[in-house]
């Protein structure tokens, strides 16, 4: 079976050009101000407008948002999802006021936190953020991956977390996903996007 990819914080042409060449199957822009990863609705339209039509799907994330912060990006920016970090309630809301997808992401710490039921398309299952953190993820922070080996999901889900090139094989075998998402693993600063460690990230979770 293929694993899926998802490529997130893409910031410009050199990123998105390497995800899509490596044939992740989305990339995520960073709607939070407090991540390196950050983009403007500016910025991230063209560059999702850029995408052909059986390229990647384009992910939008987001931290705890209003309605009207994520209206004042998608009349800009064409995007097939919503990667929410919010209440489980608050993210079907999304879903329902906007009619797109919408992700939850769930900090998990031990397998009670692992999701039975949920109301929307999808659960980026991924670590809790490290203390002393500003932002809910993008952390560079694993956590334990055999916790989701024996839960049965509501939702298709992705592993996310600390993912790197060198582990994600591991990782997936580990903790029986189907689809991985990382951010700070393929990067050679936070923010700047490597080609090289896409390249080897989306080859090494497809192995
Ligand atoms: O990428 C970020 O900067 C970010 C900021 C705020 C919330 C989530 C963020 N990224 C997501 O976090 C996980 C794990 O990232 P990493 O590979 O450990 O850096 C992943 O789902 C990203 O989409």
């Amino acid at each position: 079976m293929t694993v899926r990819v998802k490529i997130c914080g893409i910031r410009d042409q050199m990123g998105l050009d390497a995800a899509c060449a490596a044939g992740a199957d989305w990339v995520g822009f960073v709607f939070f101000s407090r991540s390196p990863r950050c983009v403007t609705a500016q910025v991230a339209a063209p560059l999702a407008r850029a995408i052909a039509n059986d390229g990647p799907g384009r992910i939008g994330l987001f931290v705890r948002p209003t309605d009207d912060e994520i209206r004042a990006v998608l009349d800009h920016v064409p995007l097939d999802g919503l990667q929410i970090y919010d209440d489980a309630s608050r993210a079907a809301a999304i879903r329902d006021r906007f009619a797109l997808p919408v992700w939850l992401a769930a900090g998990i710490g031990s397998t009670v936190d692992l999701p039975a039921f949920c109301a929307v398309d999808g659960l980026v299952i991924e670590s809790r953020a490290p203390k002393g953190s500003d932002r809910p993820g993008g952390n560079a922070h694993a956590f334990d991956w055999t916790l989701t080996a024996g839960w049965t999901a509501p939702v298709p889900w992705l592993l996310a977390g600390g993912l790197r090139p060198d582990n994600v094989r591991r990782a997936i075998e580990c903790s029986g996903a189907r689809g991985v998402d990382v951010s700070s693993g393929v990067e050679s600063a936070p923010g700047v996007k490597s080609p090289e460690l896409i390249r080897q990230f989306v080859q090494a979770a497809r192995a």
